[in-house]
């Protein structure tokens, strides 16, 4: 079996860039969201992107982005994989696919039973699923730190690749790993020291607190 696959998103620094790729990333994301503390001009997005290494997913995370927008950002920066984090429809999910020849992995936030049908009907049209936690009322559409109830979703699958995100860190990452099966997980406030501010040390714990989940024989 091969090592857990992370996802380090919302980078803002240059010098998060070569710390991600240390700690072993295999997808780096960039936030197009004005309201996100993560938020990156495009042109230091496409400086950032630029020095990440041949083989590194660049993610670009957007919420309802309008086409224009979504060409605005894909003409600035070389972007890999796009991240739909808000209400986009499976039809939208769908129509972007086509319309940039780019892998789509749709956000679901999960917050209780009612909303895993959600996962079905996003696999159907998506090449990713992101499985994060539904977010409070009047809060960002992620990126707050929280986490859902991961019993809801053991045991589950889904037709496409899937990632783990919603409040995870170095100290949870493990328990989140054995109680849901997942094998991509991503992280964007638990390797941080402030909305934004991205630390190497936090992503490096991250990466090994994954890594030796991974390392431990199952007693099962
Ligand atoms: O990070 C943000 O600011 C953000 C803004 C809008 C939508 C999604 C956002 N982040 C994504 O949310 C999840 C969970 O983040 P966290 O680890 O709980 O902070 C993750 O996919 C981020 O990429």
């Amino acid at each position: 079996m091969t090592g857990p696959r992370l996802k380090f998103c919302g980078l803002t620094d240059p010098a998060d860039v070569p710390a991600a790729v240390l700690a072993g990333a295999a997808y780096i994301g960039f936030v197009f969201y004005a309201p996100s503390p993560r938020s990156v001009p495009l042109a230091d997005a496409a400086l950032m992107a630029a020095s990440v290494p041949a083989g590194i997913c660049k993610v670009a995370l957007t919420v309802d982005a309008s086409d224009a927008d979504l060409d605005a950002i894909l003409d600035a920066v070389p972007i890999d994989m796009l991240q739909l984090h808000g209400r986009e429809s499976p039809d939208r999910v769908a129509r972007l696919r086509h319309r940039y020849g780019l892998p789509v992995m749709k956000a679901v936030g999960i917050a209780d039973e009612g909303d895993l049908p959600l996962l079905a009907e996003y696999g159907r049209v998506a090449d990713q699923l992101l499985v994060d936690a539904r977010p409070p009322r009047g809060a960002l559409p992620g990126g707050n730190g929280l986490r859902f109830d991961w019993r809801l979703i053991a045991g589950r699958r889904w037709p496409v690749p899937w990632m783990l995100a919603g409040g995870l860190h170095a100290g949870n990452v493990a328990q989140a790993m054995r109680l849901t099966g997942a094998r991509q997980l991503d992280v964007s406030s638990g390797i941080e020291t402030a909305p934004g501010v991205k630390d190497a040390a936090m992503m490096r714990n991250f990466a090994d607190a994954a890594r030796a989940f991974d390392a431990v024989p199952s007693l099962d």
